[in-house]
């Protein structure tokens, strides 16, 4: 089932950001997922009434009401149904939320569902409207952003990329490297020298086995040197295993 994506934004421009650029914009011109975005504006009861009001039990900022954004995220989920889709799953963007990583990402793509994210702004939203329509909360960072917006569009992308289709037919070769759990090997293009410095010449000699050894290596290498977190959590295959303890003495010769 298509990719539908409906987000829940008072700055729908926003997603100017992956709608009109790159392989996203390819994406979705080639129907491989479907944007919509829907503006709580467009559901307060009576227009002059806002969509944020003040925090019950004072302090700074103002909050997203609740009322608002239910009758969006019903009328995003009457929409979703409309399109054939057989789930739609709410996912509130929110520093509270459970940390974006690939397993989630892979997670969320191989639930057969439609997504509806609210992408929320002020100092947040009523925890009545969380409670009562909010499936899951996601973070993509332990850090605080002016809104959801890029959190969501984070997400998106992140989709987007594994969509059947979406990277070209070197979409396995050029799949990333978190994919397995890992960094990605360094990368060269022309010219050879670069103020002096060479490309590795493994890279140049058109040996493949070889060439596919060294970008292993380098995978484990820097994966060890950088985040031996994500080592950890790896089974090491036998030539990974003796790959590794060579990149290791060489770094300490
Ligand atoms: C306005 N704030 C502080 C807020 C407060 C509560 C919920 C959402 C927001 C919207 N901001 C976000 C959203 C997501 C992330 C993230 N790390 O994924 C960071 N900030």
């Amino acid at each position: 089932m298509k990719k539908i994506f409906h987000v829940i934004t008072l700055f729908p421009e926003m997603f100017d950001a992956i709608t009109r650029y790159g392989i996203t914009r390819r994406a979705a011109e080639e129907g491989r997922f479907e944007l919509h975005t829907l503006n709580p504006r467009e559901f307060v009861s009576n227009k002059h009434r806002s969509v944020d009001d003040r925090p019950y039990g004072g302090g700074p900022g103002m909050l997203m009401m609740a009322e608002p954004l239910a009758h969006a995220i019903v009328k995003a989920k009457q929409s979703q149904a409309q399109a054939g889709a057989l789930k739609s799953r709410v996912i509130h963007l929110s520093p509270q939320g459970r940390q974006l990583t690939y397993s989630v990402v892979k997670e969320f793509l191989e639930q057969d569902e439609s997504l509806i994210l609210l992408a929320s702004r002020y100092e947040g939203v009523d925890e009545r409207l969380i409670c009562q329509y909010v499936d899951e909360e996601i973070s993509i960072g332990d850090y605080v952003l002016s809104g959801g917006e890029l959190a969501a569009m984070v997400l998106i992308d992140s989709m987007v990329r594994h969509l059947p289709g979406v990277l070209g037919d070197a979409g396995s070769a050029q799949q990333d490297s978190f994919v397995d759990g890992m960094l990605d090997c360094p990368h060269y293009t022309r010219p050879e020298v670069f103020e002096g410095e060479n490309v590795p010449e493994v890279l140049l000699s058109g040996h493949h086995a070889e060439i596919k050894k060294w970008r292993l290596k380098q995978v484990l290498g820097r994966t060890w040197q950088r985040r031996p977190d994500l080592l950890a959590q790896r089974q090491l295959t036998e030539q990974e295993a003796r790959l590794l303890a060579e990149y290791q003495q060489e770094q300490a010769s």
